[in-house]
């Protein structure tokens, strides 16, 4: 097979012979999204892959494939790095073996102007490479295609102008201007601190609670005033001419007690904003650096240590591998990301991306708060970086290792609950939140609302910053994107197009991805997408609906629930080693008219039934006075025992689920161990009835500013001018 790369400016067309694509195509890139500015009359785009675009960059731009939501695709040909380095060596290229990448000399340089002998990065997990000379990426099989032309031609170099994967539409080529534009109008009305008022920069530095921050750091750091939203201004220099390339802007907000509430925004959005903000000041032979989850920690970081910091671009809720051979040269990385647990999972995360060997982890403690709050405090940071916990863990660990933890555990017990929901508060009430590496199953009746219900349950869950990644099996990406968008903008959007523009742009902020699959699939093909996405996109939560669309592939010939026990067990060992919550939507096995579902309508063994660690299920009879009405019912709950049942209301026109109206309807609260309950739940006498506190969820309208994402990892959209 021919593969076309096609040529910029010449638009001729190259045809590169590539007998390995044979039998394969390479894998589509996985994209970014793009800050976009549709016209009303444009559909919802990109849900499902659109043809093929590449991932590469042109003199310092990066082209990316416009997807409204990105979508995500099995790693064809999961590339290994012993593929990786074979082929390299095959094709005599020099390479080091990095933390994370490979190096090898850029072949988009000549080799007399090569400033660095090993520029070009290869990520060792996906293949993906970026030139930091030229800023090229792909991937790996756009490096193999390369690579095979310029043999072909006997070239020692290919120029980097030749290479952009699709051409840009002028409405992208607007879109990018218009940024372009905007970061320049913002960056040039922007006051560096040194030019305002001595008392205007301690009232802005009071504001945002830097006061120990020194004009001499945010100058260095090239930090400014926004004065018409009074925004602090972070730039995004980057590329070989150092050029700007965004701008972050910060405001604060006083709550009326002491607590300040911080919203970001930034240009280019935030899902293509890449900056590792400090980089310029990284010195080519420092080979330390601490990596904090925003600005103004690593301004603090830099002015009290003195070390290097650069600053992930969106908090600690994701580490792009694009910007991981830009830490490649530090031989020690301390994730110092914020003070809470979940700060702290991430950096455990990260650290396995980075390398454990170079890792050392500041545990968030009360001597231990944020950089920057550990400023404002006087604490001693070169004492707080010293004594960071080298990532890299032994197998066999004493209680002495252990006892830091569990005293985390134990003060942070709220944290250590997880993630609560903000729509669905008698699920906090029973499940406590929503916790990293568990593994949900549920259930219930045939065309009960088991997808519309979960939908709106991860919905909720990534508006709190729970990076989601759907596999929806049965019904379209598109069709579930729009129950989505109808859930979060909470109205028939149908009826207000005119509004569709304004909540899309803000749905397309959320980390939200769906796989591309459709009816029936491998579950290994599923486990290595999910794999995939777990380290491109930081994935807390994935959905699988259904278990039932994996079941065809394997050998029926075999028990049925043998197979279904085995599909489990993957998923449950997937949650567990990925850090990651998986719920997996599951076809009852047997529906009987007067008998409410149980844990046992689903599983096929005690065995499969002991691998989740909650069981869901959506009942739609009996349980409650009203035929047809929904209620949850929680017959598992590994975390700490409690189980129970609450009505639901339906709201059509949303697509949304609530507590229904007070004094209708009571919740119910199983008391004893999950385990005893589980073939009963429907039918035992109710022990603990609690009057239903939901009254004041329903108090509260559920109005469309609640909707609005509101957490500082997906920012809010500040007009400016
Ligand atoms: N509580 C409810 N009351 C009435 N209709 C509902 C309710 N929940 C969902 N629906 C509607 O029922 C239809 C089916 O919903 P959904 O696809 O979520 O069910 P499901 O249980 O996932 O179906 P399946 O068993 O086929 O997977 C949708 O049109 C949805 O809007």
């Amino acid at each position: 097979m021919w593969r076309s790369l096609l040529l910029r400016g010449t638009t001729c067309l190259v045809q590169v012979a590539t007998p390995r694509l044979l039998h394969q195509r390479p894998s589509p890139p996985l994209c970014a999204r793009l800050l976009t500015r549709r016209p009303l009359h444009r559909p919802p785009c990109g849900l499902e892959p659109r043809g093929e675009g590449y991932f590469l960059a042109h003199g310092g731009t990066r082209a990316f494939k416009k997807d409204a939501k990105s979508s995500v695709e099995a790693p064809v040909s999961p590339t290994t790095i012993t593929d990786i380095k074979q082929y390299l060596r095959t094709k005599e290229i020099p390479f080091h073996d990095g933390y994370s990448c490979l190096h090898t000399p850029s072949i988009f340089v000549e080799p007399s102007a090569r400033r660095d002998s090993f520029s070009l990065f290869v990520d060792k997990t996906t293949g993906q490479f970026l030139c930091k000379d030229t800023l090229v990426e792909g991937s790996w099989e756009d490096l193999q295609d390369c690579l095979e032309v310029m043999q072909k031609e006997e070239q020692d170099f290919l120029s980097p102008r030749v290479l952009l994967g699709y051409p840009e539409s002028v409405e992208e080529q607007e879109d990018r201007e218009w940024e372009l534009r905007e970061v320049q109008r913002i960056w040039s009305s922007s006051v560096p601190f040194s030019d305002l008022p001595e008392d205007e920069a301690q009232l802005i530095k009071t504001m945002f609670q830097i006061t120990k921050i020194s004009n001499a750091t945010l100058k260095r750091f090239g930090v400014r005033l926004f004065k018409p939203t009074k925004s602090l201004v972070f730039p995004w220099f980057g590329g070989p001419d150092s050029s700007l390339k965004g701008v972050k802007l910060l405001s604060a907000q006083s709550t009326g007690t002491d607590k300040v509430i911080y919203n970001e925004a930034t240009v280019p959005k935030c899902n293509s904003y890449y900056n590792l903000f400090g980089l310029p000041l990284v010195g080519r032979m420092d080979a330390e650096v601490v990596l904090t989850g925003h600005e103004l920690d690593t301004l603090a970081v830099s002015q009290a240590a003195g070390l290097p910091s650069v600053a992930l671009p969106r908090g600690f809720s994701c580490l792009p591998p694009i910007l991981l051979p830009y830490l490649e040269q530090f031989k020690r990385v301390t994730l110092w990301l914020g003070d809470d647990i979940r700060s702290w999972e991430a950096s455990k995360i990260y650290s396995r991306k980075l390398g454990l060997r170079r890792c050392s982890l500041v545990r968030p403690g009360e001597s231990r708060p944020r950089p920057v709050e550990a400023l404002d405090r006087g604490k001693n940071f070169g004492h707080i970086i010293k004594s960071s916990i080298p990532a890299a863990h032994k197998s066999i660990v004493s209680f002495k290792q252990l006892r830091e933890d569990v005293y985390g555990e134990l003060v942070n017990t709220e944290q250590v609950a997880g993630v609560k929901w903000g729509r669905f508060q008698e699920l906090n009430r029973i499940l406590k939140g929503h916790r990293k590496g568990e593994l949900t199953v549920f259930t219930g009746p045939t065309g009960s609302g088991k997808t519309t219900f979960i939908s709106e349950v991860a919905l909720d869950l990534c508006m709190q910053g729970v990076n989601t990644l759907w596999g929806s099996f049965e019904i379209n990406n598109v069709r579930l994107a729009k129950i989505m968008l109808t859930q979060f903008a909470m109205q028939r959007l149908e009826e207000n197009l005119e509004q569709y523009d304004f909540w899309a742009d803000k749905f397309e902020e959320l980390a939200l991805y769906f796989m591309t699959f459709h009816g029936q699939q491998n579950i290994k093909t599923v486990l290595d997408t999910m794999q995939h996405a777990v380290y491109l996109y930081d994935i807390n939560h994935v959905i699988i609906d259904n278990l039932q669309f994996m079941m065809g592939q394997e050998n029926l010939s075999v028990d049925k629930f043998a197979v279904q026990d085995h599909i489990i067990g993957a998923f449950r060992k997937f949650a567990t080693n990925s850090s990651c919550h998986v719920t997996l939507v599951i076809h009852p096995r047997k529906e009987e008219d007067d008998r409410e579902l149980q844990t046992a309508s689903i599983f096929g063994s005690a065995k499969a039934s002991q691998e989740a660690d909650n069981v869901l299920i959506l009942q739609e009879k009996k349980l409650v006075t009203c035929p047809g009405r929904r209620s949850l019912q929680v017959t598992k709950n590994r975390f700490d025992g409690d189980v129970g049942i609450f009505p639901l209301d339906f709201h059509k026109s949303s697509l949304t689920f609530a507590a229904p109206i007070k004094g209708r309807h009571k919740l119910r609260k199983l008391a004893g161990k999950p385990e005893d309950d589980e073939e009963e739940a429907g039918e035992k006498e109710v022990k603990e009835v609690k009057k239903e506190k939901a009254a004041k969820a329903t108090k509260t309208p559920r109005s469309v500013k609640k909707a609005t994402p509101q957490t500082p990892q997906f920012p809010c959209v500040i007009s400016f001018g």
